[in-house]
């Protein structure tokens, strides 16, 4: 590893990121690094980190570099890997048009839940094809202290439980990942979601992450509660034949979903980088020790 590295921060709707520019992925990133970079207090701080790497030169996205210029090597904030993030590949799109790799327009990214279409839009915003969602069944139950709702299992690439509330204050203070039943029913573990109604299709969220704890946001996850919404007010467009677009409101900012008939998810939200600047080296070797 060269004694500086380059990286910088960048958030969607305040899910934050340490960006890591690797073209020909020469970076070794074993989670003890991951969780040393994402630390808030001893480190850069970030929900988690994005891997910036050519498709061809990951053993992960090789396949996909015919489709796929870059490859989204996505990583939580504990080091963990995920199938997908949905804020993540909004900033990992205004990173490569920061860079200059990209211009406003259409571009496709490797993800490990398979390429992506995204359109940077002129006046800023970002929209990235999600693909659709899955709906495993299952009879699941959420827990926040003496309260239960039933949760709505939504699989967009990786694993959400969607909880219906009729306040979000009653999520409590999500320091700890919610306990849910039955204790098997996520194996992998699972990003779990608190909705609250807004308005016509318009709902707000909270979210404990999988890998993160509590964040300002979530895009996989509001992906899933307006899939979940739409199921639940009678406005699946499978069914309807009519797209369903909901507003959802995170902590840290709004984002709007769209499921057309045909399944396809379209996510559009806002990605700002923020900072850039260089990790160093023998810092990040102590940080990783200690965290041995
Ligand atoms: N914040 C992301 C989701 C990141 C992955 C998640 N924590 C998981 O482990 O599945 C998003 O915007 O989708």
């Amino acid at each position: 590893m060269s004694t500086r590295i380059a990286f910088l921060k960048g958030h969607g709707t305040e899910n934050d990121f340490v960006i890591v520019p690797d073209p020909e992925n020469a970076i070794d990133l074993p989670p003890a690094t991951v969780a040393a970079l994402c630390d808030r207090r001893a480190g850069i701080g970030g929900d988690g980190l994005l891997h910036v790497v050519r498709s061809a030169a990951h053993p992960e996205a090789r396949g996909m570099a015919a489709e796929a210029e870059w490859f989204m090597d996505y990583r939580n904030g504990d080091g963990s890997i995920a199938e997908m993030c949905g804020n993540g590949v909004r900033v990992f799109a205004r990173y490569l048009q920061h860079a200059g790799q990209v211009t406003e327009g259409d571009l496709a990214v490797a993800t490990r839940g398979g390429v992506k279409t995204v359109h940077i839009a002129k006046d800023g915003d970002i929209t990235v094809g999600m693909g659709r969602a899955r709906l495993p069944e299952g009879d699941v139950t959420v827990r926040v202290g003496e309260r239960s709702w039933p949760a709505v299992n939504v699989n967009m690439g990786n694993p959400h439980a969607v909880a219906f509330v009729a306040d979000l204050a009653h999520a409590g203070d999500l320091h700890e990942a919610p306990p849910f039943s039955p204790a098997a029913a996520y194996p992998d573990g699972v990003n779990v979601e608190f909705v609250a109604d807004r308005g016509p299709r318009h709902v707000a969220m909270r979210v404990h992450e999988r890998g993160a704890g509590e964040t300002r946001s979530c895009g996989t996850g509001a992906c899933a509660v307006a899939v979940a919404a739409a199921r639940r007010d009678g406005a699946d467009p499978a069914a309807t034949g009519t797209p369903a677009t909901y507003t959802v409101d995170v902590p840290g900012g709004r984002l709007t979903i769209t499921e057309r008939p045909d399944g396809e998810i379209e996510m559009t939200g806002p990605a700002v980088i923020v900072a850039a600047g260089e990790i160093d080296a023998e810092w990040l070797a102590d940080a990783v020790r200690d965290r041995r």
